[in-house]
């Protein structure tokens, strides 16, 4: 039987990427703040993500989510990601918990570790040449607050999986864009995501098995500095698209 899955953030640009893959994959629970404005596979909640009661009911026979929910600005104001990005992020955790959800999928983001981008190592790590990578082992090094709210998101799931033996994995996500990599922005093709990668690789964080992983979540591009060697091993993870391909 296909598993139950419920996907928070469902009507933003992510969640639009995966449900283009995999709408007919998984039995689809959908949430966001925002009402749909299009058809979309199986059934809606509109709900705040920092609603306990509501996010509890939403997991009810769940058993992956996939939390996207979140304000998604580098620039975001602290106010908004500690209420949206840290106290939703919490509320997940905790209602997976209590209802016996197996498995959360966090939406985490390049700018948890952006700092390492320093003036010495750019712009060449944004070059193919270079070899310098980042492997997922590093500690954070958020550029913004943004960044400071997704690396709370990865120590909460860090704290939920050993305390709570949840399943968890944290993929920070590249730069998500449709049809091309980013133009004249070598950083953003250097973490580019492309639609099909981005589906392919939450399918595979849906069906894998793992108790605490961070992964990158980029495609296979020439200039990438996000090493992909973990999503591979523990997610079978194979992006077919490079930003190369679009010079
Ligand atoms: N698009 C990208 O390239 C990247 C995205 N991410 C992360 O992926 C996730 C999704 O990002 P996008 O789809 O690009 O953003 P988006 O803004 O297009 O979608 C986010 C969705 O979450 C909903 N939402 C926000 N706060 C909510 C709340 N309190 N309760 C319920 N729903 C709420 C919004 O209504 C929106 O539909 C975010 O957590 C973002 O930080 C991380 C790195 C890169
Ligand atoms: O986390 C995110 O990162 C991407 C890429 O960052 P950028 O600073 O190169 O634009 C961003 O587009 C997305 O909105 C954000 O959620």
């Amino acid at each position: 039987m296909a598993q139950s899955v419920l996907l928070t953030g469902a009507s933003g640009r992510v969640g639009q990427a995966v449900l283009g893959d995999l709408a007919d994959a998984y039995e689809w629970r959908l949430l966001d703040r925002d009402p749909p404005t299009e058809d979309l596979p199986g059934e809606f909640v509109v709900a705040d993500i920092t609603d306990d009661e509501a996010v509890r009911e939403a997991m009810d026979e769940i058993d992956v989510v996939v939390h996207l929910a979140g304000d998604p600005r580098p620039e975001a104001p602290w106010s908004s990601v500690l209420t949206n990005n840290i106290d939703g992020t919490r509320t997940v955790y905790q209602a997976a918990v209590e209802t016996g959800v197996e498995k959360v999928v966090f939406a985490s983001s390049n700018h948890a570790v952006g700092a390492y981008e320093t003036d010495e190592r750019t712009p060449d790590m944004y070059r193919p040449h270079d070899e310098f990578l980042l492997d997922g082992t590093e500690l954070p090094r958020p550029t913004n607050l943004y960044g400071v709210s997704k690396a709370a998101g990865e120590t909460l799931g860090r704290y939920y999986h050993d305390e709570h033996d949840l399943s968890v994995i944290s993929v920070r996500i590249g730069n998500l864009t449709e049809g091309h990599p980013p133009i004249d922005y070598e950083r953003g093709q250097a973490m580019w995501l492309s639609y099909r990668d981005c589906a392919h690789l939450f399918d595979r964080c849906i069906q894998a098995d793992y108790g605490y992983e961070i992964v990158y979540g980029i495609s296979d591009n020439d200039r990438k500095y996000y090493s992909l060697e973990r999503a591979q091993e523990v997610l079978d993870y194979e992006p077919q698209d490079n930003s190369a391909e679009h010079d």
